[in-house]
């Protein structure tokens, strides 16, 4: 399949997918439920589901569907070689508190791999995409250039004070304490963990590790954006993150990294297998 092709028509339907979040985000018409993992969902989380598999659907006529609010079940989805991994919203606890740190994402898997990546950010009316082996790319409001990004590249890998993406929602202790270096560090603050995982790949950021549960809907589309750009995105024991494998569709934590010049490995070290 030529992905690239699928790029334009992506391009679209993220944008009415964002317009339709933005629509509720402005006027606070939506209503808000709590879901089993005691995380909140909204109409709009739904809404914006059913609008992207609809889309998605009639793009690549016979590809399923896996989304966050949509999860199809095991004896299904085992069978299934090439699929659509979105996640409508992530960050639905930014979109309640109004932080705008809230994303469109959408992944196409393959045989396990994420092989392209689109992630919208609705309130900033940017789009980043990658597909595999193309490059990462930053579409911003105005629309029709489409800027090749990159993970920052240090000067020094081994002094230079590093760039840290961290949650909102999550005590910052939990990341710093991780850390295996007295370099100094920068904290930029984001939500979602695509915005955070694109932020390395702009080279905004430097590193973003998540700690802490996850969904695959979160990384598919950040791994292709992040490879792309020239970082990884791995588990917090620097291997690759699965996709489909199992019937448990969450994830391990993981580690977003920019600049492979850097010792990644030194600065965080892998938890005992045991932690
Ligand atoms: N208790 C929990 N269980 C499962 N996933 C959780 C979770 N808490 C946070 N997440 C994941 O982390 C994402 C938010 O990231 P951040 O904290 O960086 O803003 C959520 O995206 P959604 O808003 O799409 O559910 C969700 O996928
Ligand atoms: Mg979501």
């Amino acid at each position: 399949m030529h992905y690239a092709s699928l790029i334009e028509p992506l391009l679209t339907i993220t944008r009415e997918t964002g317009a339709l979040i933005m629509e509720h985000y402005r006027t606070g018409d939506y209503t808000e439920y709590g879901k089993d993992d005691n995380t909140p969902v909204t109409s709009v989380d739904l809404a914006a589901s059913d609008l992207l598999i609809h889309r998605l659907t009639h793009l690549i006529p016979g590809t399923p569907v896996l989304s966050e609010e949509a999860i199809q079940p095991w004896r299904k989805r085992r069978h299934w070689r090439r699929y659509w991994l979105i996640d409508p919203l992530d960050g639905t606890q930014e979109f309640i508190s109004g932080s705008g740190d809230f994303a469109v994402s959408i992944a196409l898997i393959e045989n396990g791999i994420p092989v392209l990546g689109m992630i919208g950010w609705p309130t900033m009316d940017s789009v980043y995409f990658a597909v595999q082996g193309e490059g990462a790319f930053k579409v911003s409001a105005d629309r029709d250039e489409k800027t090749p990004i990159h993970v920052r590249s240090f000067d020094d890998p081994k002094h230079d004070p590093i760039t840290v993406a961290l949650s909102r929602r999550q005590p910052e202790s939990r990341v710093l304490s991780r850390l295996g270096t007295n370099r100094p560090v920068t904290l930029v603050y984001t939500g979602s963990c695509a915005l955070k995982a694109a932020l390395v790949a702009e080279g905004k950021a430097d590193v973003f590790l998540r700690i802490g549960p996850t969904g695959e809907w979160d990384t598919g589309a950040a791994q292709v954006l992040v490879q792309e750009a020239g970082g990884v995105l791995l588990d917090e024991h620097f291997e690759p993150l699965t996709y489909n494998l199992t019937e448990h569709v969450g994830n391990p934590n993981f580690i977003v990294l920019g600049d492979p010049a850097v010792a990644w490995r030194d600065i965080f070290p892998k938890p005992d297998r045991s932690e």
